[in-house]
């Protein structure tokens, strides 16, 4: 299996207002955002690609238009943790390309949350 990643940054504002008051992430607060894209397929394609990077362009200016300096609970319909996030952006891209086999999405550098179905 050959797998390949590419990397997506942006910044962004939310406010976890689900959680209790007195958590530090009921408050306003920004993150500067990764976004890690896995790909994957048993085969490469006639150019010896799993599929060109190049073609992943599209999600930075997914990101780029929707994401990147908003207020992330204008964006989204479901709350905005990390985890919520790698699963929308999987499925962003599964749409598009079917060898998507997994996203990851960090906020700080010590976190990292994966959706892999
Ligand atoms: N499983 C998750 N836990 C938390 C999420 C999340 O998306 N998924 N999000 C937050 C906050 O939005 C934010 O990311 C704070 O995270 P935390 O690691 O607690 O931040 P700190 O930098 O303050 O942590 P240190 O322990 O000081 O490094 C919270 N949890
Ligand atoms: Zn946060």
């Amino acid at each position: 299996m050959f797998r390949i990643t590419k990397e997506f940054h942006f910044s962004a504002s939310h406010q976890l207002d689900h959680l209790p008051a007195c958590h530090q992430c009921a408050r306003l607060h920004g993150h500067n955002y990764i976004v890690v894209v896995e790909l994957a397929a048993a085969d490469l394609n006639a150019d010896g690609f799993v599929r060109d990077y190049h073609e992943l362009a599209a999600l930075k200016d997914y990101i780029d238009g929707t994401f990147d300096h908003r207020h992330l609970n204008d964006v989204l319909d479901c709350p905005s943790t990390a985890e919520h996030m790698a699963r929308h952006f999987y499925l962003w891209c599964k749409a598009r390309w079917p060898e998507v086999a997994a996203v990851k999405v960090s906020e700080t550098p010590k976190t990292w949350a994966e959706y892999r179905p």
